[in-house]
């Protein structure tokens, strides 16, 4: 692929290359514009943490779906148009810019550019990856520094969201009778927070690429700001269709990570999901992932193995043994939370 990315290709008009096209098996047949969305329950971070219905709620839905949309979560909309503003027009720059933002790490490395996975089809898509907590461990060299207020904006943005997830992951325990504190001790003070800007060009046959492809987040929780107006987020239901999440602009969407599910026990389910292009509109959005720092040793919650009849559903094990297992089956096309399994 040009250095361009896909946007360049995208642009060309032409059909898109071999390398991004699927097996027939597994095409995501038609347009994201054309898909249903699915009703995925709207939490009230106001109420969550005074009424047990709203924490009710929250169970109920990562029991479905391993997701919710969050709202009263107290970020300004302004803000969330700025995210989505000042991550659309890096995508916009011309390929230079941004490739002085790429490095050349393996794996799901920093920076600009394509995931170094060995994958069997390219993802019609464009990201960067950026850490962005703890602050003293941020690559500032590969920020963007155009548009000129993209590290503010970020910065403010995970700043608050940072803030907002210790609510949620705290309610997360209570909703299965653990200590609220439970997960935030595992998290830690030094947990490790990601960002990925993700941004999906059209596509003149999105019945035969995506965005990206299956996969569950190796991350406790992910929070997903997307695009205002466009779909493409699609999660995997229990019958074995897929089905579309709406893109409300105000809310942030919240995906249980595989570090959550091996947690809890298999209380909740990590969710696999995947993103469908659209034939004539393009697609932003930007994910927080929320990690133990590497070293961290994890595993079910004890107090969940106590209760009568209770099985051990996974293993405990090192987070960074863990990462790596996850891009093994990534590249595979497999699930990594099948390994964490006794
Ligand atoms: O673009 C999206 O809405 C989701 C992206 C995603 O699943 C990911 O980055 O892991
Ligand atoms: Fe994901």
């Amino acid at each position: 692929m040009a250095n361009g990315g896909v946007k360049a290709l995208s642009e060309s008009g032409a059909e898109p290359p071999l390398e991004f096209v699927l097996q027939e098996a597994v095409y995501p047949s038609g347009d994201a514009s054309r898909r249903r969305p699915a009703d995925i329950p709207i939490v009230d971070l106001l109420r969550l943490p005074h009424y047990d219905d709203e924490t009710a709620k929250l169970r109920s839905a990562i029991a479905t779906w391993g997701a919710f949309q969050a709202a009263g979560h107290g970020i300004s909309f302004s803000l969330l148009e700025d995210v989505r503003s000042v991550g659309r027009r890096f995508f916009e720059l011309p390929p230079e810019e941004k490739l002085r933002c790429s490095s050349k790490s393996k794996g799901f490395g920093e920076g600009y550019g394509r995931d170094q996975v060995k994958a069997q089809t390219l993802d019609w898509s464009d990201r960067i990856l950026l850490k962005v907590y703890p602050e003293d461990q941020r690559s500032l060299e590969l920020w963007p520094r155009n548009p000129t207020s993209f590290s503010q904006t970020l910065h403010e943005y995970v700043a608050k969201v940072n803030t907002v997830a210790q609510l949620i992951i705290e309610a997360m325990a209570r909703s299965i009778g653990l200590d609220e504190t439970h997960f935030i001790a595992q998290l830690g003070e030094e947990r490790e927070i990601y960002c990925r800007f993700s941004y999906y060009p059209p596509c003149q046959r999105p019945d035969l690429v995506l965005g990206l492809k299956p996969h569950s987040d190796n991350s406790a929780i992910t929070m997903i700001l997307q695009d205002g107006d466009v779909e493409g987020l699609e999660l995997l239901s229990e019958d074995g269709g897929w089905v579309s999440v709406p893109s409300n602009p105000d809310v942030l969407l919240v995906v249980v990570g595989d570090l959550m599910e091996i947690m809890s026990n298999g209380s909740f389910k990590s969710p696999v999901h995947r993103v469908v292009i659209n034939s004539n509109k393009d697609r932003i959005s930007a994910s927080l992932f929320f990690a133990m720092k590497p070293e961290k040793l994890i595993g079910p919650a004890e107090g969940l193995l106590k209760e009568e009849g209770k099985q051990r559903l996974y293993r405990d094990l090192i987070v960074k043994d863990y990462l790596d297992a996850h891009l093994n089956a990534f590249e595979e096309g497999k699930q990594a939370i099948n390994w964490a399994r006794v």
